[in-house]
């Protein structure tokens, strides 16, 4: 049962979750003010709250932090993951346990109150975030208003009904709202210890990264390991990518159903499959590369998001605990001959991996970036690397 008056007693509530079955969650309101309609999922990640909350791949979605006290250490300009933040891609509600504390961190430059109202997002906190995750699991991931009052007024039955008539996420493409606009070259690399980010300045090859909602972390990452990135639009035309000369092509994650993105990105895939190109997908990337292949997506009855997934790679042996964010899957069984499945996900069975037999093309269903989560993954940015320096006649980088 979920407890749907605001608890600790006292208050009006100035919040709500409104569930398309008629729920009505109570709970005190911060950030954005107004309302937002959405599927609710929830994240079991102990860190990264910005994160996650700027990974555009959230787009048509509500985070419950099964963690209970998120916003801590406060917010900072460095910890966001979308392109453009003035497009705000990225989740639109928030749900968490205990109040927002003042923030306590070295790098905050303020509260996350603050940081949630400037990115548009509406949050609630003092929910029973226990008995929501309980109910997720059980009855699968709710539509869903969620909605931010300060005087506590609202018209329940107009948002029930706006809950209710809310379509979901099957069908729908969003990385078309979440794309960049244009062309850009990334050069930034990871953030060290003592240092911040850095810049690249000698770069070895190049990588085109087609943007249906890139995290930022996934390109430091490439340009760390000397590769000059081109960051291109979603819609772009295969012959345009070709016509920059890459040494390979990044697929990048991203918002809503692979299948209805698929029907504009399919078809590039399928032309740079032809050209022989080396591939790299990843989480929607690795979805639509599935799709290009011939196989098939589904849509998972709770996703998986949060930053402590077990993951076996077929082709080691080896186990990793990676950072997971998606609501769609590709189905293993559904593979053509001569796509391998890679990996697996060691909660459910589900498919983490899949390469081409005989390409330099692979692509994995997690977040090998992290931003949040463990970096036993970032392996796979050196073998997609490596397979371009293969193909360029250079020794290869250790893996791990
Ligand atoms: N992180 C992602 O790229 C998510 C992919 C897709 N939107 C899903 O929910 O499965």
């Amino acid at each position: 049962m979920i407890a749907t008056t605001a608890p600790w007693g006292a208050e009006k509530a100035t919040a709500l979750l409104v569930l398309a079955d008629g729920t009505v969650i109570e709970g005190r309101g911060l950030g954005a003010t107004g309302h937002a309609v959405a599927e609710v999922c929830f994240n079991t990640a102990l860190t990264g709250y910005q994160e996650i909350l700027t990974d555009p791949s959230y787009a048509g979605q509500i985070v419950t932090f099964t963690f209970p006290h998120i916003g801590n250490v406060g917010a900072n300009a460095e910890d966001i993951e979308d392109l453009t933040p003035a497009a705000r891609a990225g989740a639109v509600g928030a749900v968490f346990r205990a109040d927002v504390t003042q923030p306590s961190s070295y790098r905050s430059n303020g509260g996350l109150d603050e940081w949630l109202k400037r990115r548009g997002i509406v949050a609630m906190s003092g929910i029973d975030t226990r008995a929501l995750t309980a109910r997720i699991r059980d009855l699968g991931a709710p539509h869903a208003v969620i909605a931010h009052a300060p005087d506590g007024v609202f018209d329940i039955d107009a948002l029930k009904r706006e809950a209710a008539a809310w379509a979901g996420l099957v069908g729908l493409d969003l990385a078309r709202d979440v794309t960049s606009g244009q062309s850009s070259t990334w050069t930034e690399t990871p953030w060290a210890w003592g240092k911040g980010y850095g810049e690249q300045s000698q770069p070895t090859m190049h990588v085109v990264a087609v943007d249906y909602g890139v995290k930022r972390n996934i390109l430091r990452l490439f340009a760390g390991l000397g590769a000059e990135v081109t960051v291109v639009p979603a819609m772009t035309p295969a012959e345009d990518i070709l016509a920059m000369n890459p040494d390979g092509v990044f697929l990048s994650n991203g918002p809503g159903d692979p299948a209805a993105t698929g029907e504009y990105a399919v078809p590039v895939i399928r032309d740079l499959l032809d050209a022989d190109v080396p591939l790299f997908g990843i989480c929607l990337g690795h979805q639509m590369l599935a799709l290009a292949l011939g196989g098939r997506t589904v849509k998972m009855h709770q996703g998986h998001h949060g930053a402590n997934h077990p993951v076996k790679d077929h082709t080691t042996g080896k186990v990793e605990i990676v950072s997971m964010n998606h609501g769609f899957a590709v189905d293993g069984d559904s593979l053509p001959e001569g796509v391998e499945e890679t990996h697996v996900s060691l909660f459910d069975g589900s498919n983490c991996g899949i390469s081409v037999a005989g390409k330099p093309v692979f692509s994995v269903q997690h977040h090998p970036e992290a931003s949040p989560g463990p970096q036993d993954s970032h392996y796979l940015f050196r073998r997609f690397v490596n397979l371009i320096r293969e193909r360029k006649g250079e020794p290869a980088l250790a893996e791990r």
